[in-house]
């Protein structure tokens, strides 16, 4: 049996996704609504699905999508972790918390050291899973036999799952690629145009190797789609609420803060991490103190083009 936790829009439509195969508990504190998800509009939540707000009831699965946002889960898991040990646990976060400077995996291994701990991570929009658009996703397990259990507990016809090992760099991918989804969407909204854009993409993808591979990722995993792709899907896409939030700085308008933007708690999240490893990472910077509202997009661009030239 699964149980996804979060109701929000990418719990939902996994849920929706994976009652292709069954029954599927979605979890979430407040259920006020019936039917349709007003996170994830215009799709009708199937009979397989049982929502809840009963937390014991969802906990009896053995299998749980932890769908709820980066720095929320340490929260979640401080006072609910001790009842999910034995259980596989996949976390679907794509942020770093910023109290802990940790990825979801390891908030995990802290408060369920018996768990399985796994990462679902990749370029997919929840609206996309939802309809039932074809989508290719990583999962992540640092056990492969669990692991290989979990893709074939979690794909569906059109949820194509590769797995791998290296559960660190697929959740850095996913956490890192939204803080550049930030900066292409600053300099699309502020009018510097596509080529600018492709800069960001490619010396973001850069950035993300850099500090993954210094934390013991594998360089490959992040030419994946939880790496690689997710960043392009991203940086591209209007869909992404990153993007928009980069843009509407990179504007000067004004965005909705109940949005869920992972990128800019993990800005500063990383902002914090590469002074502690000394490590050089210019756009998470900028995009530190963009988000921060401590530097314009004029300034922020002024900075990153005054770096001294240097080797590709
Ligand atoms: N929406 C998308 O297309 C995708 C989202 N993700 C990731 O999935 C994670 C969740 O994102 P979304 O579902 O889109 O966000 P969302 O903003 O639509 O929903 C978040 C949900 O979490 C719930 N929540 C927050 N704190 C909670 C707590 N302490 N206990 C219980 N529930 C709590 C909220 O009530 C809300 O229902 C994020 O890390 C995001 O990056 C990953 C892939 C695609
Ligand atoms: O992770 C996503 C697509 O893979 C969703 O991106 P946003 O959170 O920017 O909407």
């Amino acid at each position: 049996m699964i149980a996804v936790l979060g109701a929000g829009a990418f719990g939902t439509a996994l849920a929706v996704a994976l009652a292709a195969k069954g029954d599927v508990t979605l979890w979430g504190r407040r259920i006020d609504w019936q039917g349709e998800n007003p996170r994830l509009p215009g799709v009708a939540v199937p009979a397989p699905v049982r929502v809840t707000e009963d937390l014991d009831a969802a906990l009896a699965a053995a299998t749980l999508l932890l769908a709820l946002p980066a720095q929320k889960l340490g929260g979640f898991l401080a006072e609910h972790g001790g009842r999910m040990g034995g259980k596989r646990l996949v976390s679907t976060a794509k942020g770093i918390d910023l109290g802990t400077l940790r990825g979801p995996s390891a908030l995990i291994a802290g408060a369920a050291p018996k768990a399985v701990v796994a990462v679902l991570t990749g370029p997919s929009f929840a609206a996309d899973i939802a309809r039932g658009l074809p989508t290719a996703l990583t999962l992540a397990c640092a056990d492969p036999e669990a692991g290989a259990a979990l893709q074939e507990a979690l794909a569906t016809p059109v949820l194509r799952l590769y797995r791998t090992t290296d559960v660190v760099g697929a959740e850095l991918g996913g956490a890192l690629k939204n803080v550049m989804a930030i900066a292409a969407g600053a300099v699309i909204g502020a009018g510097l145009g596509d080529s600018a854009r492709a800069a960001i993409i490619t010396r973001g993808f850069a950035e993300m190797t850099r500090l993954a591979v210094h934390l013991g990722a594998r360089g490959e995993t992040l030419t994946g789609l939880s790496g690689l792709g997710d960043l392009v899907l991203t940086c591209s896409s209007e869909q992404s609420r990153n993007f928009r939030f980069g843009r509407a700085l990179g504007a000067g308008e004004a965005f909705d803060t109940g949005v869920t933007v992972e990128g800019a708690a993990t800005a500063e999240a990383l902002a914090r991490l590469a002074a502690a490893e000394g490590l050089d990472l210019p756009l998470a910077a900028m995009v530190a103190r963009l988000a921060g509202g401590a530097i314009s997009v004029e300034k922020a661009m002024e900075h990153l083009l005054a770096r001294p030239l240097k080797e590709e």
